[in-house]
């Protein structure tokens, strides 16, 4: 389980995240809502553990997330996708995966249903540097998805998706938190995020402004299911 304690970041702007408090339990899908500017970023920063709080706490599973543990369970994406212009779509993701300690046939395995999953099949072999800025999204995605974590920290997702990818990535989400994993997801577009979170912060210049849980409305991810006659 993920915690924010009291969680206060203040640059010397005086801007940031102030006092906020919310948890993440296992399997639960957390959206962080909130126009440009209104501390979304920084609050990610914060539960990856890459920006240290100047009040308050993050404890992921009672410890703090920056440690050797706490980095194996989380898979952060950052806004900007960060990837070598001059490898391909299929050796970024070698080496990515490389990092996180897959090798031999298993890391073939793992890149190759990663391209899959992101409909990346026809750039495999293109550069990083040659590609647009959604299907740069995508790799970023695949990056996720061969992470294999039980954290995801996921930052604008959608931005330059196109919708099919959209539609995907609801389906991974959702995916991963019947397998007992947690997400947290920043956005802009609250319509994107509402009908697929458990609950949703709407953050307003740093603080935690509204709670809204997901109303219980029937989700069909399969008409088949509902049709069957048994
Ligand atoms: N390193 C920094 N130094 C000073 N101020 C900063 C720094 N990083 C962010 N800020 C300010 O803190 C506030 C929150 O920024 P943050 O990037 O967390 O917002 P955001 O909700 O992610 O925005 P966007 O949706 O545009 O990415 C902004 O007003 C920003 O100008």
């Amino acid at each position: 389980m993920l915690c924010a304690e009291q969680l206060t970041k203040k640059y010397r702007t005086g801007e940031g995240v102030f006092n906020l408090n919310f948890k993440v339990s296992n399997g639960k899908i957390v959206g962080l809502v909130g126009t440009s500017g209104s501390g979304k970023t920084t609050l990610m920063r914060c539960l990856a553990g890459l920006l240290e709080p100047d009040e308050g706490r993050v404890l992921l599973d009672g410890s703090h997330p920056n440690t050797s543990e706490g980095r194996k369970k989380i898979a952060y994406l950052p806004e900007q996708a960060d990837l070598i212009p001059d490898l391909t779509v299929v050796e970024q993701l070698h080496f990515k995966a490389m990092a996180f300690g897959h090798k031999g046939p298993s890391l073939e395995r793992i890149v190759q249903e990663a391209i899959k999953a992101v409909n990346l099949g026809a750039y495999a072999e293109q550069l990083c540097g040659q590609l647009s800025a959604g299907q740069r999204r995508r790799v970023w995605l695949a990056w996720a998805v061969l992470q294999q974590a039980e954290l995801y920290l996921l930052d604008d997702p959608t931005s330059g998706l196109d919708r099919k990818t959209q539609k995907w990535l609801k389906q991974w989400l959702d995916e991963q938190r019947l397998a007992g994993n947690s997400i947290v997801v920043a956005t802009q577009h609250i319509h994107w995020i509402e009908d697929i979170a458990d609950y949703c912060l709407v953050l307003e210049q740093g603080k935690i402004v509204k709670r809204k849980k997901r109303p219980n409305k029937l989700i069909v991810l399969d008409e088949k299911l509902l049709n069957r006659q048994d």
